[in-house]
């Protein structure tokens, strides 16, 4: 059966969180030390949160720009909610904590500054990424949208980050374009990777088995309730250069299941409008990495290696223009018009908020807009359903 989606139909019911003190085994894929003391006198006494800028918000969690009275500095505040569907889930962000603090030697994930912790929440301060989620600019009009060169730049830094995080058994599980975030949006910044909060360690011998992730970024494995390891995270990475290069999101279904069902029968076509104008080098990057078998991916290691990434640009790339642009089809059949227009969904990013925007709009559309509208819908990530560890 296919998984749907957290929001409204939770296949099962949603289980405890992993750090919980019944599940020894859930321990081995979480780490519990953290070395930053963790302060408990009043955050607004030390900080001044900047009125109307909330910079993010998902389930358990909102991140607001905030700044530390003592210096001035700007930081971005992710205040953490400790219980959650009745559940104790503090042993979970002290896991977010140690892999942020695991991976302070990476420039390319975001810094931990300082921890505070109230009666009912955890608030994890953070280095602020200026420039906000690269997910803007993958859905950006033609002026604003990345160039090749850039996903190409940006794409390196990902993966640079990426095998870091694998080098010290990290997965991050989350990877998708509202997590990789920008140190300044024009001229374009550095990325920094965020949320750790799907993150597991992959070590010790044992298998992971979890349900989790976004939909249209999950791998078949997850979906199969396959063991899980840092390939789980190269089917993102495909996914990812996917939605950078394009604009669109390859496995997107109209709704879960069939989202879920084009994953696990990975059913792309690299011959797509979409595609079109794109060199032969990114499209057998995106194939090295949307395999369903997972020892078959590319690592990060050896995406980095991949011509495509090479600083010599690839014959026949264009490194400063502009990607191009799908142009919708002229001529549908006026059925499969009418059913094109009905399950559009019009990424507006002015009302976009908080990366969970989700709107349905056929009215008032410029062939550009329809273009980069195709098939994207934002969701929240569906959080662990089941997690089996053997
Ligand atoms: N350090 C930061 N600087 C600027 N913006 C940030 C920072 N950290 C997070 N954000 C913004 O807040 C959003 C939510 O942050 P994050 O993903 O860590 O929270 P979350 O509740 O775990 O989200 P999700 O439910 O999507 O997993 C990010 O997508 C980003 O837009």
């Amino acid at each position: 059966m296919i998984p749907e989606g957290p929001r409204n139909n939770e296949m099962r019911s949603r289980p405890q969180c992993h750090g919980r003190t019944d599940s020894t085994q859930s321990h081995s894929a979480l780490l519990s030390e953290i070395r930053t003391p963790i302060k408990t006198e009043p955050f607004s006494d030390l900080y001044s949160l900047i009125p109307g800028k909330e910079l993010g918000r998902g389930k358990f969690a909102v991140v607001k720009k905030c700044v530390e009275k003592r210096t001035g500095r700007e930081y971005a505040a992710k205040f953490l909610r400790k219980r959650r569907k009745g559940q104790d889930c503090r042993l979970e962000i002290i896991h977010e904590i140690a892999v942020l603090e695991l991976a302070t030697a990476s420039p390319r994930v975001i810094s931990l500054h300082q921890v505070y912790e109230t009666a009912s929440e955890m608030i994890l301060v953070l280095e602020y990424a200026a420039g906000g989620e690269i997910f803007n600019q993958c859905v950006a009009e033609r002026d604003e949208a990345f160039t090749e060169g850039d996903v190409k730049r940006l794409m390196r830094q990902i993966l640079e980050g990426v095998v870091f995080l694998h080098d010290n058994s990290v997965v991050h599980l989350d990877l998708k374009p509202q997590n990789i975030l920008l140190t300044r949006e024009s001229p374009l910044g550095d990325i920094k990777i965020v949320d750790f909060g799907l993150s597991r360690m992959v070590s010790g011998g044992q298998e992971l088995r979890e349900i989790m992730g976004t939909p249209e970024y999950v791998a078949p494995e997850i979906l199969n309730y396959e063991p899980i390891s840092t390939a789980t995270d190269m089917w993102s990475i495909g996914v990812l250069a996917y939605v950078m290069l394009t604009g669109t999101s390859p496995f997107l279904g109209d709704d879960k299941q069939e989202t879920f069902l084009n994953i696990s029968q990975i059913n792309i076509s690299y011959t797509e409008e979409e595609l079109v104008g794109l060199g032969a080098s990114p499209i057998n990057f995106m194939k090295s990495l949307l395999l369903k078998d997972p020892q078959a991916r590319a690592s990060a290691k050896e995406c980095l290696n991949h011509p495509w990434l090479q600083l010599q640009p690839q014959e026949g790339e264009g490194l400063e223009k502009p990607l191009p642009i799908p142009v919708p089809p002229l001529s549908l059949e006026k059925g499969e018009e009418e059913e094109s227009l009905e399950t559009e969904e019009l990424i507006v990013v002015a009302s976009y908020t908080l990366g969970q925007c989700r709107q349905s709009e056929k009215e008032n559309l410029t062939p550009d807009q329809k273009a980069i509208s195709k098939r994207f819908k934002f969701e929240e990530p569906f959080g662990p359903l089941q997690e089996i560890i053997y």
